[in-house]
């Protein structure tokens, strides 16, 4: 590592030398809740000019994988252009890595081509570099569990290799780089055929919105950092599910699956791996819920979302619940609000639609939970303190969406009979009926709801005959 690579004026995290910092972790980081097989032990590398250089998140993300995580380095400095983390400390990692026989490098970050290059180069032959965004597609790998998402995530791969592809055969170590020998122009034509092949694949996102258009269904998308509790909301909304079903579900990495296949529970970062929607009632109206993948720093969401629709989920609804994690640190809470808020506005969600809920208020005491709620109120708007575990202020989330929904009022007289008993039968089921009279010979049906839904109503209500 050249001097000049970190800032000595500051101190690294817990100890006052410029080389790797190295802990050894007392257990395996896998998850409370989700036991996991180990799959291969790795260590975990991160480089931050910025201390305190953490890297909590990434064995988060490795444990997910089924990673065991026997080591961290943490330095400080920034990324050497070449080799990321500098010629001396690149020393050090090759030594640690002979010494503790690890079988997988993982690096706290996105590393160029040449610096994934120029790190592979000292590992051993059968040693796996993976960085952030590699490691996160591999949770998405294991994960995929329909034809559209195997090929979206294997695209993402691709595209993503082939760079480092060109890295190593222009080095001349194309068949070690490789594993299994492919070759560049191999690459090139599979990521062709996947392309193809994705866009002949019905969207089913795009199925969704239209059925959705076509009943006049209003839309929830519940958005937020991965772990933040949205299947958990999604449970606690839905008409269909309970709390209880929710129950951490003990998957593993290869097993997410239950009964309603996607949305899962666990404390663990990408528990879900692609949206589910489910049937809720808000204000006594019906709305279409969808739980979402969720977001991590550092991470181009334009591939997971291709890969789980999630960010067209959040673009076409009605109203965005952007839930937060309340237990999290400060600084983590700040990190993750503008992580979420720069992929909200990506997709062209404005401000208006987005319902901030801080969540996991219960494992905070009332001075943290009043600093948070500062902390949210400064970056986006006043965020609605709730437990979606205990259920505290989950009404008053209920009433932040209704007052965002589109929504108008009707009165319809109609001339008593089975079509007007259909008509207010269809609006019960359709809007949020706030009245019904009977007079001798007319009922007036007074309701709110969707526009769309109160002109369907309003166009299909039995008329008096004509004299
Ligand atoms: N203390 C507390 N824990 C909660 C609350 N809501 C959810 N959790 C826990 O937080 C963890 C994550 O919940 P999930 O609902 O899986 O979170 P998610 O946002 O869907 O996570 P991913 O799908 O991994 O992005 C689980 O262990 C939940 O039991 C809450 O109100 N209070
Ligand atoms: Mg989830």
């Amino acid at each position: 590592m050249s001097p000049s690579d970190d800032d000595t004026s500051r101190p690294a995290s817990g100890s006052q030398t410029n080389d790797f910092q190295q802990h050894r972790t007392q257990r395996s980081r896998t998850g409370e809740g989700r036991p996991k097989e180990a799959r291969a032990d790795a260590l975990v590398v991160a480089r931050d000019s910025d201390p305190p250089v953490t890297t909590e998140e990434c064995e988060q993300l490795a444990a997910a994988t089924g990673y065991r995580i026997v080591t961290t380095k943490t330095q400080r400095g920034h990324p050497d252009s070449g080799t990321y983390l500098g010629r001396g400390a690149l020393e050090t990692l090759a030594e640690t890595v002979a010494e503790l026989d690890v079988s997988a490098v993982i690096v706290d970050d996105r590393l160029t081509p040449g610096q994934h290059h120029g790190i592979w180069d000292v590992l051993p032959e059968d040693v796996r570099l993976l960085d952030r965004y590699r490691l996160v597609l591999e949770i998405f790998e294991t994960g995929a569990s329909t034809r559209r998402a195997s090929l979206q995530v294997e695209f993402a791969r691709l595209t993503y290799e082939l760079p480092r592809l060109v890295a190593a055969t222009d080095a001349g170590r194309l068949n070690r780089f490789t594993e299994s020998g492919t070759r560049v122009y191999d690459v090139r034509d599979r990521i062709d055929h996947l392309e193809r092949q994705l866009k002949e694949l019905p969207d089913p996102g795009e199925r969704f919105r239209e059925r959705r258009r076509e009943q006049g269904f209003d839309l929830v998308t519940i958005a937020g950092y991965t772990n933040a509790g949205k299947s958990t909301l999604l449970h606690r909304l839905a008409d269909d599910l309970t709390l209880e079903d929710a129950a951490e579900s003990g998957s593993t990495p290869n097993d997410r699956s239950n009964k309603d296949g996607t949305a899962t529970v666990a404390d663990g970062l990408f528990e879900t791996l692609e949206t589910t929607t489910r049937r809720a009632t808000i204000d006594g109206r019906p709305i279409l819920l969808t739980d979402t993948v969720g977001y991590v720093d550092e991470l181009p969401h334009d591939v997971i979302a291709s890969f789980s629709s999630t960010l067209s989920e959040a673009a076409s609804a009605d109203v965005v619940i952007l839930l937060i994690d309340g237990s999290d640190p400060l600084e983590a809470i700040e990190r993750r609000v503008a992580v979420s808020l720069e992929v909200l506005d990506e997709q062209g969600v404005d401000r208006d639609r987005l319902v901030p809920a801080l969540n996991k208020v219960d494992a905070i005491n009332g001075s943290e939970q009043r600093e948070r709620i500062a902390l949210v109120r400064r970056l986006l708007d006043e965020p609605i303190a709730l437990s979606v575990r205990t259920g505290r202020n989950m009404n008053a989330l209920r009433r932040a969406v209704a007052s965002r929904l589109p929504t108008e009022s009707i009165a319809l007289e109609m001339p008593l009979g089975d079509d007007a008993m259909s008509l207010i039968s269809q609006a019960y089921d359709r809007t949020s009926v706030e009245d019904v009279t009977y007079r001798d010979s007319t009922v007036v049906l007074e309701c709110r709801g969707r526009p769309e839904v109160l002109e369907q109503l309003r166009s299909s209500a039995p008329s008096y005959p004509k004299d």
